[in-house]
């Protein structure tokens, strides 16, 4: 028998690997980060204990997100191999139990941000959370191939709170960092739908691969990646960055542009194992990444 190293999750107790699992921890560690980077990108002082809570309270919040979307679509992860061995479709948890534990957990989340920091803050989160949950996943997920367009939203929210927790307003750059996740994420997930389409197919869900065809989507990419790029470059254009976070801005734009060309200019029918699409979902990781610690080590560093 081969033997697989441990995680940190493998060695907690059942039950809380299964709670850690609704809340998709690998996910939304990016999502944290961009809310940490906000944080850090804001002017003003942030007094530590503050400013650890108000990131708590993202992590707790798109956790909440999380196990409330598993809630809903047990079904659905039930009819897909990636998602099929899930908390709720592999019957190791109760609907009811997930249930209690995203809303426990969101109230939670925007309560606790309300007190640590600010009624904006509060606010943003709750909304964030809400549009993921009813938004994307009960309304649009299984209705439209325009789906992550729209709903998508939720996830750009996280840099702004952690703005707003600092300096209790919303400006030009937390605006930006918001466009540049919102237009970020169609090429991301499209990346990754072209070589997972025939679970979405079969499960029903109308991605746009499954509906618009593989070429529609490969173009729709490269299409997505031009305002991204803009969007990504556009605080150091506007002055609102320094020259670190100018020149990264424009390395991991351009990287991501060929990429996406790549993609587009893919003619094979079936997309590869290690193709062009699963290069540019990758990529998509890092250059997000990418960014954020730019802007930080941009405001804190230079
Ligand atoms: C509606 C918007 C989005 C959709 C539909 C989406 C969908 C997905 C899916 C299906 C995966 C692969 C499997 C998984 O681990 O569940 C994935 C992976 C990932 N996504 Fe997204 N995503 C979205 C937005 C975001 C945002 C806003 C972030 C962070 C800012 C993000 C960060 C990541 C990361 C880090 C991974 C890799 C996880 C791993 O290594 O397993 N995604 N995304
Ligand atoms: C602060 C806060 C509330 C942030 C929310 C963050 C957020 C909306 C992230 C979206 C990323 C995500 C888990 C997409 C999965 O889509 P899916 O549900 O279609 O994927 P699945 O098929 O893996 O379930």
């Amino acid at each position: 028998m081969t033997s697989v190293p441990l995680t940190q999750a493998d060695r907690l107790p059942a039950d809380w690997r299964d709670l850690l699992a609704l809340t998709k921890p690998r996910v939304m560690s990016l999502v944290v980060f961009t809310g940490l980077c906000g944080l850090l990108a804001a002017p003003g002082p942030v007094h530590p204990v503050l400013g650890f809570t108000a990131v708590l309270c993202i992590a707790l919040g798109a956790g909440a997100a999380g196990a409330l979307n598993q809630w809903y679509e047990a079904d659905l992860d039930a009819k897909m191999k990636r998602t099929a061995s899930r908390p709720l479709p592999a019957g190791r948890m109760s609907r009811q139990t997930a249930l209690h534990f995203g809303v426990g957990l969101g109230v939670f989340s925007v309560i606790l941000m309300d007190l640590a920091a600010n009624h904006l803050a509060a606010a943003v989160l709750a909304i964030s959370i809400l549009f993921y949950v009813l938004v994307y996943t009960v309304w649009l997920k299984r209705r439209t191939a325009q789906n992550i367009v729209i709903g998508g939203a939720a996830g750009a929210f996280p840099p702004l709170i952690g703005w707003a927790a600092v300096t209790g307003d919303v400006t030009t750059l937390p605006i930006l960092l918001f466009a540049i996740i919102f237009l970020w994420t169609p090429p991301h997930f499209w990346a990754l739908s072209l070589f997972v389409r025939t679970d979405y197919a079969n499960a029903g869900v109308p991605m746009l691969p499954v509906v618009a065809g593989i070429e529609s989507t490969r173009r729709q990419i490269l299409f997505y990646t031009l305002p991204m790029a803009a969007a990504a470059v556009a605080p150091w254009l506007l002055d609102l960055t320094g020259w670190v976070y100018g020149i990264v801005s424009v390395i991991l734009s351009v990287i991501f542009f060929v990429l996406a060309v790549r993609v587009f200019a893919n003619k094979a029918s079936e997309p590869k194992a290690m193709g062009p699409e699963k290069r540019l979902f990758a990529f998509s990781i890092v250059y997000l990444f990418g960014l954020f610690a730019a802007l930080v080590v941009d405001r804190w560093l230079i």
